[in-house]
């Protein structure tokens, strides 16, 4: 149904800046509760509190040879001419402590890993080594002086204890998990996942397991965002599509907002004649933040505040849906996580191809990073309409194109926003 009292709002549109618009959206994005988990569960997640060593690591001097455990003194002056001979009176495996205390002229035999006797300060190789017995004592013999300090891992080489061994906000991947295993942190303490509604809006939308219908398309949006979600560390809950109907809209909508931490949904923003969810953010309990942004594609992306809870309305163009994902859902995502820095890396890299579309508002345009010769380049897809879907799934990138009539020569420095991968 066509509401015509409340469309009036749809028109009269204030653009903001992208990044007004993120300043909007960051202050209504609250930090989540913690939960603990199983380290092996972890990998991905977002770490709630700062993590302090327990211990030094390593907390014992460990040999990094295979070897004999010495007293440096010993080999002094030693040389091919003067070779010296030591008796072995230890065996230390890995695991094993000494048992035997050094004194001059004895040596542990001692495996990689294995505690160093306390006198002993250095450890020298077995192929430096010749072994010798005599009357059934064991003997190395050594023909180089060796340096105090060689092949000992000393205590607290990799940390010290009460050193921070990570910072709350910090992403857990490959290392992180490996230095958390390493000091026993075998429950991880992170901010739960924001349980994130996806709603998808449009009488053309088909499900993906029904038969194609004349006039009528898939709706891909809500996979595609709920992947985005995943990505951003968001959990995605699939909600039922929603017809073009204002009052229905409304009530699922509401019904979201009170479930889930966010709530997101696409299509219906623009100024068309069913476009419902441009009508639903001008309703009087529910604050709109921004209907209009200086962006393409998705320059109708729309966010909205109701009892604390964020909605964000994107566009239905599915370029326009990825687009408006990235620049607002997922930094607040991040910020809901406490993620050190909740948005997309940029910087700068060379134009592949002359871009020469040009527009009043800035241009998010998804493409291609290639290395070349050691150079990043930055190749724009054929295809990046708002209502092209193909393209998405190549692009690596979007390349930022500012405001301009003029195009951008091949070669160019541009800035670029790194996908993520
Ligand atoms: N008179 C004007 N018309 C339009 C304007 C304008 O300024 N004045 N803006 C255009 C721009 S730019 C965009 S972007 C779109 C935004 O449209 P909506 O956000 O309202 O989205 P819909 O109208 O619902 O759908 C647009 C397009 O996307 C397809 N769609 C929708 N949902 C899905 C889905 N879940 N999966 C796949 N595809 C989807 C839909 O079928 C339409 O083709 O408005 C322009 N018009
Ligand atoms: O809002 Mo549209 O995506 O600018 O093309
Ligand atoms: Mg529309």
């Amino acid at each position: 149904m066509h509401h015509e009292g409340l469309t009036i709002d749809k028109f009269k549109r204030k653009a903001v800046l992208v990044s007004d618009a993120q300043n909007l959206i960051m202050p209504h994005m609250h930090l989540g509760d913690t939960e603990w988990i199983a380290l092996a569960e972890s990998g991905g997640r977002i770490l709630a509190e700062d993590v302090i060593a327990p211990h030094p690591y390593p907390h014992f001097r460990r040999s990094s040879m295979d070897g004999y455990a010495i007293l440096s003194n010993d080999t002094k002056g030693c040389s091919t001419d003067k070779p010296i001979y030591l008796e072995v009176v230890d065996e230390i495996p890995c695991g094993s402590l000494p048992s035997i205390k050094l004194v001059s002229g004895t040596v542990s035999r001692i495996m990689t890993g294995a505690k160093v006797p306390d006198e002993a300060d250095a450890v020298i190789m077995f192929e430096m080594t010749e072994p010798n017995e005599n009357r059934g004592r064991r003997y190395i013999q050594l023909k180089r002086e060796i340096k105090p300090g060689q092949n000992i891992t000393p205590v607290g080489q990799e940390l010290a204890e009460g050193e921070i061994i990570l910072n709350k906000g910090r992403k857990l991947g490959t290392g992180e998990l490996s230095v958390l295993a390493t000091f026993g942190i075998h429950k991880v303490p992170v901010i739960k996942k924001p349980r994130v509604a996806i709603i998808s809006t449009g009488s053309e939308l088909l499900g993906i397991d029904e038969p194609l219908q004349d006039g009528r398309i898939r709706n891909s949006n809500t996979f595609m965002l709920a992947n985005q979600v995943r990505e951003a560390g968001g959990e995605p809950h699939i909600l039922k599509m929603i017809s073009d109907d204002l009052t229905i809209a409304k009530q699922r909508v509401e019904e979201a907002l009170t479930l889930y931490d966010v709530v997101i949904t696409t299509g219906g923003v623009s100024v068309g004649d069913y476009d419902i969810m441009a009508d639903l953010v001008t309703e009087k309990d529910v604050e709109k933040l921004f209907n209009k942004v200086t962006l393409r594609p998705g320059s109708v992306t729309t966010a909205a505040v109701k009892n604390g809870k964020l909605l964000f309305a994107l566009s239905g163009n599915p370029g326009a849906c990825f687009v408006g994902f990235e620049l607002f859902a997922r930094p607040a995502i991040g910020r809901m996580l406490g993620v050190t820095n909740p948005f997309l890396p940029e910087y700068r890299a060379e134009l592949g191809t002359t871009y020469s579309k040009t527009n009043k508002f800035t241009r998010y345009v998804r493409g291609r990073q290639e290395i070349v010769d050691g150079r990043v380049l930055v190749y724009p897809a054929q295809l990046d309409e708002s209502n092209v879907m193909i393209t998405i799934k190549d692009s690596n990138v979007l390349i930022v194109i500012p405001p301009s009539n003029e195009s951008i020569e091949a070669g160019e420095m541009v800035k670029v926003i790194k996908l993520p991968s």
